[in-house]
């Protein structure tokens, strides 16, 4: 009586098949990107890079806002990462916690840092415009491959007097441009990231204006003078859906050239990103 003809049991194997290749196709690859909240010294309009300043109080409340956007958006991050300073690590335990997913592992990784900024960092970004001229600043801000002035290993600034970096050597002339930051983005993104979306889970990054701008400069494909014109506002999740072999899938209400949605109030992000660009006027 419980003998099965094997016709019919050829029949599900392959119904079951089917459906686990369904399941497979329908598999989301979500990628969340927020870069940090407004920090003290955005608010100084400093250059900032690794130093490491906390965020403002506006910042604060951006972070808390953008975990529930996200919490409303039903996204549950399985994973995250994040740089080694505190505007962005506060920035992810914020959205983490108000999307009620503290309990995610966290990586820290330099390489999601923002970008170095040389010989610039603590200068008031409007007196470097007066002093050295609005077009070279602009060059030095969003230039590709344009990097700033370097600072070497007597500096406050440079990498090597810091301990959190005692692991890494930092070349003794350091400074980043997007072109060097992306050599060590997009190299993370590959050999930690990638094998976590190809395993379905959601991750999320909270990293910093340059950094994200180096990540989705890869991922959209966006060119070297494009690229110049974009820049991140602050505390604002920004949402990539990728297919099965990780290419973005562009997404309704996105702002180009991005193809990931940023969530929120689409005219307070485009007031954020106008405020981040007139920095330096
Ligand atoms: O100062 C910095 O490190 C960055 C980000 O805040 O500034 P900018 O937008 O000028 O690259």
């Amino acid at each position: 009586m419980f003998a099965v003809s094997r016709s019919s049991l050829l029949a599900s194997r392959a119904a079951f098949t089917r459906s686990f290749a369904a399941v497979q196709t329908a598999d989301k690859h979500t990628l969340v990107l927020v870069r940090h909240g407004e920090s003290t010294w955005n608010l100084e309009n400093k250059f900032t890079g690794w130093y490491d300043c906390p965020l403002s109080e506006k910042g604060k409340e951006e972070v808390v806002e953008a975990g529930q956007l996200i919490l409303k958006e039903g996204i549950k991050a399985d994973i995250a990462h994040t740089s080694m300073l505190k505007r962005a690590i506060r920035t992810l335990w914020a959205v983490l916690e108000e999307s009620d997913r503290m309990w995610i592992p966290i990586s820290n990784a330099w390489e999601l840092n923002e970008r170095h900024y040389g010989a610039l960092q603590g200068l008031d970004k409007q007196e470097t415009v007066d002093k050295y001229g609005k077009d070279q600043v602009l060059q030095w801000r969003r230039s590709y491959d344009i990097p700033p002035p370097i600072v070497d290993t007597t500096s406050e600034h440079h990498p090597a007097s810091d301990e959190r970096y005692a692991a890494s050597t930092f070349p003794e002339e350091f400074t980043e441009s997007l072109a060097t930051t992306l050599d060590r983005v997009v190299p993370y993104y590959n050999d930690k990231i990638v094998p976590e979306l190809k395993e379905g889970k959601t991750v999320l990054i909270a990293a910093h204006g340059n950094s994200l701008r180096a990540l989705v400069k890869h991922l959209d494909g966006i060119d070297e003078s494009t690229i110049a014109e974009l820049n991140i506002p602050t505390g604002t999740p920004l949402v990539y859906e990728l297919d099965e072999d990780l290419k973005v899938i562009p997404q309704a209400g996105a702002i180009s050239p991005l193809q990931g949605r940023y969530l929120g109030d689409q005219d307070a992000i485009r007031a954020r990103i106008e405020g981040v660009k007139n920095q330096t006027k």
